[in-house]
């Protein structure tokens, strides 16, 4: 078996669907919905003047066991408050209280911004279960992708994925929005760079325009190709969606599993490289095609069988 990097768990992040933690109606929701990962805000989406309450209704879905009751394999993270913000020491209390699978720091600028949450948490919380998520979403923070995505070396460390927040990038850079992000995109892809260098995950901005199908297929196939794993989304329509572009179609699963045979064969043990169907095959394909049987396998476990959804 060849050994696949340490920093990568392989899990499917297809959907990250966000949920305001004050919108009672979208929580009540979420346990019928095919996302990977269910990201209850309490940042942008809700008001300053309803953070206490949403907090509060943040607390009781964990506590009431609402949160623990969701499917198998739905990972939920919390988006608390940049720690700059009047909110996000009372955020950081509450998200760690509610044991989340991540908390989401948002604005992220700089390594120090992830070293203070995880300082925070290394007081109360011994155990590494709880992991971090990362926006980068501000010049800065583009800026700085790369030394930001190497926190994620240092010991102890909980840092799994990065975020791309692409309306406070238009916002703070002026970038105009068009089809095909054709000025954003360059952004796009150091925070994709800086996410592969260090073993991370990465996940796409939202497609605002939540009632246009055909625009949210195009960017997610466009994101797919960027090398993104997944797309974060704000409606229960764009799931599905999102789910088949990041999705494992038949054809490449079976590629893979001919890879993975062809060099589990007794002659093939100690070669580097072989041909298969008239193709050049080396073992970072082996690699490849092990991530993306594991990938499968775990999309299969959620979806009864069907790996393409
Ligand atoms: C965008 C919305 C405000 C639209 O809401 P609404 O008009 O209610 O939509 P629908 O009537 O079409 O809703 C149909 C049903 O689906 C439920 N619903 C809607 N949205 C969600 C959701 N996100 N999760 C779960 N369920 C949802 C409705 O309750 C309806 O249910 P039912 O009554 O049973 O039919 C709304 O979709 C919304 O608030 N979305 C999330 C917004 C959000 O979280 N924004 C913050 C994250 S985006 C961001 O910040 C990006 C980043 O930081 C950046 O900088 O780019
Ligand atoms: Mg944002």
């Amino acid at each position: 078996m060849t050994q696949t990097s340490p920093f990568r768990p392989v899990r499917p992040r297809r959907s990250a669907l966000y949920l305001p933690a004050n919108n009672a109606r979208a929580l009540e929701k979420l346990p019928q919905l095919a996302c990977d990962s269910a990201v209850i805000d309490l940042e942008d989406s809700v008001a300053p003047g309803a953070k206490d309450e949403a907090r509060e209704s943040l607390r009781r879905f964990f506590r009431d066991g609402r949160a623990a009751a969701l499917p198998d394999g739905v990972e939920t993270v919390i988006r608390i408050n940049s720690l700059s913000s009047p909110w996000g020491a009372e955020d950081l209390l509450a998200a760690r209280g509610c044991k989340p699978g991540a908390i989401l720091i948002p604005k992220v600028e700089t390594p120090e911004d992830i070293i203070a949450v995880e300082d925070a948490l290394e007081q109360t919380d011994a155990a590494l279960s709880l992991r971090l998520w990362a926006m980068i979403e501000t010049p800065r923070g583009v800026m700085n992708a790369g030394h930001i995505a190497r926190t994620a070396r240092s010991d102890g460390a909980r840092l799994d994925c990065l975020i791309t927040g692409t309306n406070d990038l238009m916002k703070e850079t002026g970038v105009a929005s068009l089809p095909g992000r054709p000025w954003l995109s360059s952004w796009l892809m150091q925070i994709v760079l800086a996410a592969r260098a260090y073993g991370l995950d990465v996940l796409d901005g939202v497609y605002n325009d939540f009632r246009d199908e055909a625009g949210l297929k195009r960017e997610c196939d466009e994101g797919r190709a960027m090398g993104f794993d997944g797309k974060t989304l704000i409606h229960p329509a764009q799931i599905g969606p999102a789910n088949q572009a990041f999705g494992i179609p038949a054809g490449q699963l079976a590629e893979a599993k001919a890879i993975a045979e062809a060099f589990s064969l007794p002659e093939n043990q100690d070669r580097g490289v072989i041909s298969l169907d008239g193709k050049m095959v080396e073992r970072l394909h082996l690699e490849m095609a092990e991530r993306l049987i594991e990938k499968a396998a775990r999309i299969a476990a959620r979806h009864d069988g069907d790996h393409t959804t």
